[in-house]
């Protein structure tokens, strides 16, 4: 790196120290930046490496990793824990679409109890994670950033993944615009549509937490994972959460399996168009420990998210994500799985026979069907 493009890249970085109040402030108001230890040009990315004055909280880095994104673009990436840090600037971009493909993805999620696969970030690596370890997922960003094909995708790729008798899946669609792909697939326990058919399905969620509590109680074993016998991972999908907003009764309910679904083996996805800091309150938005955040209006937006920066994403399907192995932000763009692959990849996982519509008896005896009063079910299609 010659030596005006060497100046040029210090300048940049103290301005994100500044911008970010990555600073000590000592006598006669001096500010005392972290210490830049080397500038380095690689292949796809210019790496800096800097240490932080003694006394300044490395938890700011995290808060005000936009102010690097504000200097430096999107593309960036900061690793480090207490004193030193690594930040990459990278000159490639991903590319603007990546085709799912389930194969690509199998060496990946080898034991991963219930796998995700997030996207390729900046480096080209795929990123998967495990539900399980990592549990409840917020999928948020404005109106056509590349949710509903996230959601798609993951429960897609769960699917393949794990056999029915491992992987029961509740969805609801409450924009009846997405879920119908997934209907009669062996894995899913139902559709639901509307509030008044989530009740019933939120209350045997609560009964089935407290059975598997007893269970867990009475074998002295504080994980699911822990018991001999294998009892199936139930994942709960909401589409477009934030309709629910008024629905307090069924709110209470999502954030009880988000308070204790994890060593039950429940576990929630969430999506969400505009954040809405009534219902990402408190509790719930804390244990939605994975945020996939999509392009946004706004900073003010982004930070309800949990994800500073994605409002500057430009593509469809980029998202900035947070998960808790990961001390940074990091910038994924998902797999795009269009409906019509998706069809085709769920053929083979289609009930043989389809289960019948207003028999009033779901195929899994899972629900109590007093509590549904309405004679509803093609599959709990409601
Ligand atoms: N991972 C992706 N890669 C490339 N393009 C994508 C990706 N995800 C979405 N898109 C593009 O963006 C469009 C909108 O995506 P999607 O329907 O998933 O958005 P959304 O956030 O769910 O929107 P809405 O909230 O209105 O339902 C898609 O039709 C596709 O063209």
């Amino acid at each position: 790196m010659s030596f005006w493009a060497n100046m040029k890249a210090r300048h940049n970085l103290i301005k994100a120290f500044r911008y970010a109040g990555i600073y000590k402030t000592v006598a006669d108001d001096r500010k005392i930046f972290p210490k830049i230890r080397s500038i380095r040009s690689e292949a796809h990315s210019t790496e800096y490496v800097f240490t932080l004055p003694g006394g300044l909280d490395p938890k700011l880095l995290n808060k005000n990793f936009f102010a690097f994104q504000q200097v430096f673009g999107t593309s960036v990436s900061l690793e480090g824990d207490v004193k030193t840090f690594l930040l990459k600037v990278f000159s490639s971009s991903l590319p603007s679409e990546l085709t799912y493909n389930f194969e690509t993805y199998e060496p990946l999620i080898k034991g991963l109890a219930l796998p995700i696969i997030a996207g390729m970030d900046l480096s080209g690596n795929w990123i998967a994670f495990d539900l399980v370890k990592n549990p409840h997922i917020l999928i948020a960003g404005e109106t056509g950033s590349g949710k509903s094909t996230q959601l798609r995708s993951v429960l897609s790729t769960l699917i393949r993944a794990l056999p029915p008798s491992r992987l029961e899946l509740y969805l609801c669609d409450l924009k009846r615009s997405e879920f119908h792909l997934f209907r009669n697939v062996e894995h899913v326990r139902g559709v639901f549509v509307t509030p008044t058919s989530m009740e019933p399905v939120l209350n045997y969620l609560q009964r089935e937490m407290r059975r598997r509590g007893d269970i867990l109680d009475s074998r002295e074993v504080s994980h699911i994972d822990d018991l001999e016998e294998q009892l199936p991972y139930i994942v709960l999908c909401i589409d477009e959460v934030a309709l629910l907003q008024t629905e307090k009764k069924i709110m209470a309910l999502v954030e009880e399996i988000s308070a204790i679904g994890r060593a039950l083996g429940v576990f929630l996805i969430l999506s969400m168009q505009r954040p809405d800091r009534n219902v990402l309150d408190g509790k719930l938005k804390n244990n939605l420990t994975v945020r996939m955040g999509f392009k946004c209006a706004d900073l003010i937006n982004s930070r309800i998210i949990g994800t500073p920066g994605s409002e500057k994403l430009k593509e469809s399907g980029r998202m900035l994500l947070k998960i808790p192995a990961f001390t940074e932000l990091k910038e994924v763009q998902a797999p795009y799985l269009g409906t019509g692959e998706a069809k085709e990849l769920l053929k083979g996982y289609r009930c043989p026979k389809p289960k019948e519509t207003n028999t009033g008896q779901p195929e899994a005896s899972v629900i109590d069907l007093k509590e549904v009063e309405e004679n509803v079910f093609g599959v709990l299609d409601i």
